[in-house]
């Protein structure tokens, strides 16, 4: 495990983005796994700027998402697909129809979830997968419990799940309950892992992610297994390391 800890967003940023142009540099059909939340803004503002300047091109890459909220309409702000639209794919070359995210608007959830499979055996091996961490230990949404999947499913999202994630919706009520997340299966399977954490208020997760017992119920723990993470922190998720 590697771990490097950044003075800024901005340093945090610039190292992860540059880690992703390299690679698909160095494999112009690079298999990426992408993931949301707050912190892959800044990695994703980053990408864009390095395709902007020409130093990296995305027309023969697959990208996999981790994961989708369950019952957001079509376009719903909040959903993932407008959050990747939004921050990388409407600022890259990557060609929509491989741009993949879990179909969380499907009425059969659980066959969009096989799908979503299906697509990435017929991708093979993520190259790479980015990951963040939750404040309950999850990654993607593989949340704590008795047990863990390898393959994509459908999940009831934990309360302390809707609640963090409900700053960006306007109430509480309308964070969706259930979700459509990408198993540890092919995170686990990843050539390289990239997790990038921010904040004083994951320090004791992570420490127990990276330094605590291996269990379901703490997902991220699982990653201690890879043979190649990276860990990118800023100084307050750092602190308890
Ligand atoms: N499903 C996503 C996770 O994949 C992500 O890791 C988490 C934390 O993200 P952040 O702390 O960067 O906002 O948010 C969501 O719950």
């Amino acid at each position: 495990m590697n771990v490097l800890t950044f003075a800024t967003n901005e340093e945090l940023s610039a190292y992860a983005a540059d880690f992703i142009t390299d690679m698909v540099r160095a494999k112009p059909d690079a298999v990426l796994g992408l993931a949301t939340g707050e912190t892959p803004i800044g990695v994703y503002e980053q990408l864009v700027a390095r395709y902007r300047e020409g130093r990296v091109s995305f027309r023969q890459v697959k990208a996999f998402n981790l994961d989708e909220y369950a019952g957001l309409s079509q376009g719903h702000t909040q959903s993932y697909q407008a959050y990747m639209h939004k921050h990388l794919f409407s600022g890259i070359d990557l060609p929509l129809e491989q741009a993949y995210i879990p179909c969380g608007r499907a009425d059969d959830r659980w066959g969009a979830a096989r799908d979503y499979d299906r697509l990435l055996d017929e991708a093979g091996q993520l190259d790479l997968q980015l990951l963040g961490i939750g404040h309950n230990g999850h990654i993607g949404f593989n949340e704590p419990g008795e047990e863990l999947h390898a393959q994509t499913h459908v999940v009831r999202l934990k309360e302390e799940t809707r609640a963090a994630n409900s700053r960006y919706f306007e109430s509480l009520a309308e964070v969706p309950e259930y979700a459509i997340t990408m198993g540890v299966g092919p995170i686990m399977k990843a050539r390289q892992l990239l997790l990038i954490v921010r904040g004083e208020d994951k320090a004791a997760v992570l420490k127990k992610a990276l330094l605590g017992p291996i269990t379901t119920q703490c997902p991220a723990s699982l990653l201690q297994l890879h043979p190649q993470l990276t860990v990118l922190l800023d100084e307050g998720a750092a602190k308890e390391l």
